[in-house]
C-alpha cells in the first residue's frame, strides 16, 4: 500500500451514521499509532464541529471522544490517500469519487458500505486505473444525532468486503487494520452474493419501516407489515434467482432472525431520512429493483405497489 509518505492514510468519507461509527473506532485506535494516519473527509456543520472538539462516538455503555489525524474537507490538505472508506449516502458516492479524484491514485483501495446492488457500475468509472474497489455491506443501525456526535443504536455491527472471485492479500492486511480497531470486518472473496445477502435484508426493511412508519423490531408484531416484508423478500430472490446470483433457501427464516437482532428504537436509515426531510436513497432501494426486474422480466407487483404506496406517504419522496 504505497503512497505520498510511509504511513498508511485511511480516509473515510463522509461522517454520517456509518463513516461517524467507523471513522470514530478508527481515530480513537490509531489516535497515538505511528504508521496509519486517519483522515475524516467531512464538511459543513459536522467538519466544524469535529475540527474543534472531535467526534463524539456512543455504542451501548461505551462512550469516547475521537481525533482523527486530519478533518478536510479540502483535497489538497488531505493529499494521497491508501485506503479509502466511502460512506456516502449511494446517490451521493460518484460525485464524492470525482470530487476527491486528487486523493485517489492507481494504488488507492475503495471499500464501501452502501445497500445497493449497482454500486460497481456506479463508482468503477470514476476511480483511476489500478484502483481497487473493494464492496462491502454491514449490519448496523448508526446515525448522527447532532453535529460532532454518532450514536451506534443497534445491530451487530458485521462489515464484510472484499472482491468478487479473486483474492488478494490486501483484503486480509487491511481486514487486520480495521480488527485492530475493533470494527468486526471480514474480508471475503464472494461480494455479489454477500451484497444480495445483506441487500435482501435492507431493501424490505427500509421500504417496509417507512410505509408503516416503524422500527425493525415491529416489522414482524403486525401481520401486515410481516406479509408485505415477507413478499418483498421473496420478490427480490426471484429476481437475484433470475440474474444468476446464489440465493439460500434459509433467506427469509434468517431475515426474520435477524430483524429481532436490531433492538428497541432502532428505525432504517432510509426512513429516517424521510423523516428528517432529507434525499433518500429511493432509487438504490426500490427503482433500481424496478428496473432489474423490468429487465429481466420478473414480475414484481409488491415492490410495484409498495413504491406507489411510499409516493403517497411521501410526497416530498426525492432520490
Ligand atoms: N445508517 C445505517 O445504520 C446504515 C447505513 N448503511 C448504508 O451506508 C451508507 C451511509 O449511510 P449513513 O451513514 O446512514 O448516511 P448519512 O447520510 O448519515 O452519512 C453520509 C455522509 O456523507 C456525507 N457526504 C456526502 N457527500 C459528501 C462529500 N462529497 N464530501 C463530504 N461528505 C459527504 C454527508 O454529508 P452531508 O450531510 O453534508 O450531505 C453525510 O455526512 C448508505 O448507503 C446506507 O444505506 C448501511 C447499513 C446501515
Ligand atoms: C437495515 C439496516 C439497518 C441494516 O444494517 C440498514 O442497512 C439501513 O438501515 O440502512
Amino acid at each position: 500500500m504505497k503512497s505520498n509518505s510511509k504511513k498508511i492514510r485511511i480516509a473515510i468519507l463522509g461522517i454520517g451514521g456509518i463513516g461517524g461509527y467507523l471513522g470514530g473506532k478508527l481515530a480513537h485506535h490509531y489516535a497515538e499509532h505511528d504508521q496509519i494516519e486517519i483522515i475524516f473527509i467531512t464538511r459543513g456543520a459536522q467538519l466544524q464541529t469535529i475540527s474543534e472538539k472531535g467526534l463524539e462516538w456512543h455504542s451501548n455503555e461505551i462512550t469516547y471522544r475521537s481525533k482523527p489525524h486530519v478533518v478536510a474537507s479540502n483535497p489538497r490538505e488531505i493529499g494521497l490517500i491508501d485506503i479509502l472508506i466511502l460512506t456516502t449516502k449511494s446517490f451521493a458516492a460518484a460525485e464524492a469519487i470525482r470530487e476527491y479524484a486528487h486523493c485517489i491514485s492507481g494504488d488507492t483501495t475503495v471499500l464501501t458500505t452502501q445497500n445497493t446492488i449497482t454500486g460497481r457500475t456506479d463508482i468503477l468509472p470514476f476511480l483511476p486505473e489500478g484502483a481497487l474497489l473493494m464492496e462491502g455491506a454491514i449490519y448496523i443501525s448508526s446515525s448522527v444525532q447532532k453535529p460532532g456526535k454518532v450514536v451506534h443504536l443497534s445491530g451487530p455491527g458485521i462489515w464484510y468486503f472484499g472482491t468478487n472471485n479473486t483474492f488478494t492479500p490486501k483484503g486480509e492486511q487491511i481486514a487486520k487494520i480495521l480488527n485492530y480497531a475493533n470494527i468486526n470486518a471480514q474480508y471475503t472473496t464472494n461480494t455479489e452474493a454477500v451484497l444480495w445477502k445483506k441487500f435482501l435484508f435492507a431493501s424490505p426493511a427500509a421500504v417496509v419501516t417507512a410505509l408503516f412508519d416503524i422500527t425493525f423490531a415491529e416489522i414482524t408484531e403486525s401481520q401486515e407489515s410481516e406479509y408485505l416484508y415477507l413478499n418483498l423478500t421473496d420478490e427480490l430472490m426471484q429476481l437475484a434467482r433470475g440474474k444468476n446470483i446464489p440465493v439460500d433457501d434459509q433467506t427469509i427464516l434468517h431475515n426474520i432472525t435477524l430483524l429481532t437482532r436490531f433492538k428497541g428504537e432502532a428505525k432504517s436509515s432510509f426512513l429516517l431520512d424521510l423523516k428528517r426531510g432529507k434525499p433518500t436513497e429511493i432509487k438504490a432501494l426500490v427503482l433500481d429493483v424496478i428496473a432489474e426486474a423490468q429487465k429481466h422480466q420478473i414480475s414484481i407487483p409488491y415492490y410495484q405497489s409498495a413504491y406507489a404506496q411510499l409516493q403517497l406517504k411521501y410526497p416530498s419522496l426525492t432520490c
